[in-house]
Parts: C-alpha cells; sequence; structure tokens
C-alpha cells in the first residue's frame, strides 16, 4: 500500500533532524514538506492533504472545518510538540484519525527559556543590551532570584524542570496543578497551593498549563489584581492563557513589573497593546527551538506516525 506523508514543521528539515527525515522517507512513497516557513493557514493545510495518510503537524490550526474536508486516506495527525490545543480534537475522533504528540521532548528547552526570561526580566537585560547598542552605559539597578517567590501554574513536564532550577537559584517554589505529584514535590521540596494562593503570594509567576476551555484568559483583569505589586508574569505555554490587553494595562499602570512572552493570542505578533512598553519581553514562540529539542520532537513525531500507519501500538494517541 503507498503511504504519502505531510510534514509542516520548518524546523524538522534542520540537521538535527537528519535521521528522522531519512527514516520517513524510506517508509513512505512520498513525503511534502511545508514550502512555506510558516505555519500553514486552512486553505494551504488542505491543498496539500489529498491522498495524504499521515501528518507531521506544526503550528498549524487544524480546526473541524479542516478536519471535515479532510480526504478519507489521513489516518493520523502527529503533532511534533506537546500542546495540540491547534488540532480540533473531537473532530479528529469522529473522523478516525489518530491524534499523537510528542511529550517531555522540548520540556528543558521551555522551561531553559522560561528562566531566561525571568532572569532578562529581574535584570532588564534587553533594554541594556539595546542601551549599549546605541553607545550609552546605564547604571541600572535589577533584583536577585535568590530569596524570591516563584509560583508555577501547570506542574507538568515543563513546571517540574523549572521547579527545580529556581531551587538551585535559592528561590521558593509553590505550585499549582489539579493534578499535583505529590512524590515529586516532596523529594524536591515545592509547596502546593490552589491557584489564587499562587497568585497572591508570588514575585514570579510561570505558566505551563495546557490551552483549553478551563485554562482559556485564566489570568484575566481580576487575576492580575490579586497578584503581588510589581509580580512579573512568564507566558511561555499558550497565548490565549493570558488575557493581553489586561496584561498590557497591568504593565502601564505598574501593577505587574514585567512580563515575559513566547506565545501569543495571535502569532506572529504584529499589532498588540502589548507593544513598546517597558519590561516586557517578547520571543518569537521559540521555547522548542533548540537543538536538542527539535531533534526529540522530529524523531518522536516520525516513529509516532510510523507506528500508527502500521498499525502498531503507539502509546503517543491521545484519542484512543
Ligand atoms: N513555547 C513553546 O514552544 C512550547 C509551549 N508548550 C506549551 O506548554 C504546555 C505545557 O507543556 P508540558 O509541561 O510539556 O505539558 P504537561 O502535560 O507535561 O503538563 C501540563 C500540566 O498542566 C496541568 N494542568 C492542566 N490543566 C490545568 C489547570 N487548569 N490549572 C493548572 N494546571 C493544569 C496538568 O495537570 C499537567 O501537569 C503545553 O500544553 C503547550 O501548550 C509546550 C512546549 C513548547
Ligand atoms: O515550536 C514548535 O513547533 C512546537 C512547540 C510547541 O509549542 C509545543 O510543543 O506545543
Amino acid at each position: 500500500m503507498s503511504m504519502k506523508i505531510l510534514v509542516t514543521p520548518t524546523s524538522f528539515l534542520k540537521p538535527e533532524n537528519a535521521a528522522a527525515k531519512a527514516k520517513l522517507e524510506a517508509f513512505a512513497d512520498e513525503v511534502v514538506y511545508n514550502d512555506l516557513g510558516r505555519p500553514l493557514q486552512a486553505e494551504e493545510i488542505l491543498e496539500r492533504l489529498d491522498g495524504v495518510d499521515g501528518y507531521v503537524a506544526g503550528l498549524d490550526y487544524i480546526t473541524a472545518d479542516v478536519l471535515s474536508k479532510a480526504p478519507d486516506s489521513l489516518k493520523v495527525i502527529s503533532r511534533y510538540g506537546a500542546g495540540v490545543d491547534r488540532v480540533d480534537m473531537p473532530a479528529a475522533t469522529a473522523k478516525g484519525i489518530k491524534v499523537t504528540n510528542t511529550p517531555g521532548t522540548n520540556s528543558v528547552a521551555v522551561c531553559e527559556l522560561a528562566f531566561a526570561l525571568m532572569l532578562c526580566a529581574a535584570r532588564n537585560i534587553p533594554k541594556l543590551h539595546a542601551a549599549v547598542e546605541k553607545g550609552e552605559w546605564p547604571r541600572s539597578q535589577g533584583i536577585e532570584l535568590r530569596g524570591k517567590t516563584l509560583g508555577i501554574v501547570g506542574m507538568g513536564a515543563i513546571g517540574k524542570n523549572l521547579a527545580t532550577r529556581a531551587k538551585a537559584f535559592g528561590m521558593t517554589v509553590n505550585a499549582y496543578d489539579p493534578y499535583f505529584d505529590e512524590a515529586f514535590a516532596k523529594e524536591n521540596g515545592i509547596g502546593r497551593m490552589d491557584l489564587d494562593e499562587v497568585l497572591t503570594t508570588s514575585d514570579f509567576i510561570s505558566l505551563h498549563v495546557p490551552l483549553n476551555d478551563s485554562t482559556r484568559h485564566m489570568i484575566d483583569a481580576e487575576k492580575i489584581a490579586e497578584m503581588k505589586d510589581g509580580a512579573v508574569v512568564i507566558n511561555t505555554a499558550r497565548g490565549g492563557i493570558i488575557d493581553e490587553q489586561a496584561a498590557a494595562d497591568a504593565v502601564k499602570s505598574g501593577k505587574l513589573g514585567g512580563l515575559g512572552l513566547d506565545a501569543f493570542e495571535q502569532e506572529p505578533l504584529i499589532e498588540s497593546p502589548l507593544k513598546g512598553l517597558d519590561n516586557v519581553i517578547f520571543t518569537p514562540h521559540t521555547g522548542a527551538h533548540t537543538a536538542e529539542a527539535v531533534s526529540g520532537m522530529g524523531s518522536m513525531a516520525v516513529d509516532n506516525v510510523i507506528a500508527v500507519l502500521s498499525g502498531e501500538n503507539c502509546p503517543y494517541v491521545l484519542n484512543k
């Protein structure tokens, strides 16, 4: 039986994925790569789906409408990454399309970026860099992470990696997660709190939850009002988790001391109330983009698509 695979994450084509690419090309009769260099729009996905059996998906929005028009040949969407919020899971399930992801492959990469954003906000690094580039030499004063409290919302793969690193920096770490891992917390000295306690007691708050109906705008004007004055919020999860207008207003009023953001409601970020504000630091959804994570996501995404199409057991199918 002939197999056709569509692959859309452009970082899949980095040299780190040479072995995964070779494995996929040996398995499939035809592999179609993303020629646009960015996530695909609905029409662009559909134009490339003809006769496709497996879809290694980047950050494309694979909506119910796209899935309703997808060919019957499509059997598996293999997400290259952890988040599956851009795949309409009920629509995929209704159509008998299996959805897989690559849990844990990018958790160190994302936690290190979250940590970098915390340090950038604490020491004003982007602004100082820009000043030195302009020939200035400001004497800036920041704050230390040591002795501060970090509140982690979502203590899964990324949240746990961040927690242990923050402890090594001398921070007090508390976390909120409905599926709180008591054993991990006990071993690493992490406090268990509910969401409101985390928000009211933390100097830094880092978000690591999936985007879904229970987390959309979980950080809104009301929740920001509960935070300590000058708190810094880091979001490397998904844009929709923070109400961006409320966050921008809170930075302007001085309620928030800073924001470190890797994910946005609209990507790329073109027009936004968050732009042009002091101590708001952006990265372009780059949390998973290290050589190590790109290779981890690529090899697991390929293994998953091959396993499902070969009828083998794949432990990473999310909609069994
Ligand atoms: N910026 C980037 O490039 C990346 C972003 N992400 C985002 O980060 C998210 C987290 O990734 P992982 O840690 O790998 O996932 P994970 O599944 O290991 O952890 C998520 C944790 O959030 C918890 N959770 C779920 N709903 C919650 C709620 N309402 N309140 C508090 N906690 C809740 C879960 O119990 C789980 O422990 C992903 O879903 C994805 O959206 C992930 C990888 C890369
Ligand atoms: O950057 C990517 O392609 C995927 C990273 C991501 O957001 C995820 O793993 O959910």
